[in-house]
């Protein structure tokens, strides 16, 4: 019988497609790894900016939680929005139970500047869930805030990657640079190596998810078994590729295109 991979994220919603579980779910599609959700709180956001938020009773995450790990093997899996410390104990909780790569993308601020996470959750997150994590996929604000440090170059880039696993004990790090100027370079560090994946600034707006889309391609190819440098090449080609062919839909930041990899295929 076919082994199936298989992926599971641990997130919040987004009715408009681009971000949280939805971009999640159809990353994992395109890249033929069998997707799971938990949604964690259920957002009414779109391109242009978060609605409302409605937090799912913890009780609910963990039957959701339970219903998965109970019944399907997980190869991989991913955490976004995880707004509140109760929320962030109850999959603390969870997590050895499933025994796979954990990458974490750990979601505080909209691209719109909507808050996602409750300002005391920062350090929970660091403290309880960071060590858990076969990978931590922050941008540079994220970044600046689990290690403390203001990021205004590569070389404070490369820093906070080896500070977030030297220190607070991520298993590897991405440290992305979608919020600096000119390419768009992102910084691994595994504990031994530093790497650099790099791509040709693409200009446009159609940013809304790029940070979901390209944590869930990571999971993805991790549920595949390809090793850390791999996934993390391939994520970067994934997330690449989804916004050279992002959508103009909205009136805000549209999203990416999640299924531009499946063109490229058909190009070839
Ligand atoms: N305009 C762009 N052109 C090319 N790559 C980009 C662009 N903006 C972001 N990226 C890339 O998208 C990925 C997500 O990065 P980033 O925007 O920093 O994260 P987030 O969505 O979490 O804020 C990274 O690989 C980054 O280098
Ligand atoms: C439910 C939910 N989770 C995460 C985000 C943030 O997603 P990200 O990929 O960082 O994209 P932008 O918000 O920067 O567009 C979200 N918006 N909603």
């Amino acid at each position: 019988m076919e082994k199936v991979a298989t992926a599971l994220t641990i997130a919040g919603t987004d009715p408009s497609g681009g971000a949280g579980i939805q971009a999640d779910l159809k990353t994992f599609q395109e890249v033929q790894s069998y997707g799971m959700s938990v949604i964690t709180s259920v957002v009414a956001q779109n391109t242009t900016g978060v609605q409302a938020i409605h937090h799912v009773p913890l009780e609910m995450i963990e039957q959701q939680l339970d219903a998965v790990i109970s019944d399907i093997p997980i190869l991989a899996f991913k955490t976004g929005m995880i707004a509140n410390i109760d929320m962030m104990k109850v999959i603390a909780e969870k997590i050895p139970q499933i025994r796979a790569p954990y990458v974490m993308d750990p979601v505080m601020v909209a691209t719109s500047g909507d808050a996602l996470i409750e300002a005391k959750a920062r350090d929970f997150l660091r403290e309880r869930l960071l060590p858990f994590t076969s990978l931590v996929t922050p941008n540079i604000p994220e970044a600046e805030f689990l290690t403390g440090e203001k990021i205004d170059s590569t070389d404070d880039m490369k820093r906070a990657t080896v500070v977030l696993v030297e220190r607070f004990g991520a298993g590897a790090a991405l440290v992305k640079g979608g919020h600096m100027e000119g390419e768009a370079t992102d910084f691994l560090y595994d504990g031994s190596s530093l790497h650099s994946f790099s791509s040709e600034r693409i200009d446009t707006k159609n940013t809304h998810g790029t940070g979901c889309t390209y944590s869930a391609a990571i999971t993805a190819y991790l549920s595949q078994g390809l090793n850390l440098y791999e996934a993390v090449k391939a994520g970067k080609h994934f997330v690449t590729a989804a916004i050279a062919d992002s959508f103009t839909l909205g009136s805000g930041h549209g999203p990416t295109n999640h299924w531009a990899i499946r063109k490229e295929k058909v190009k070839q």
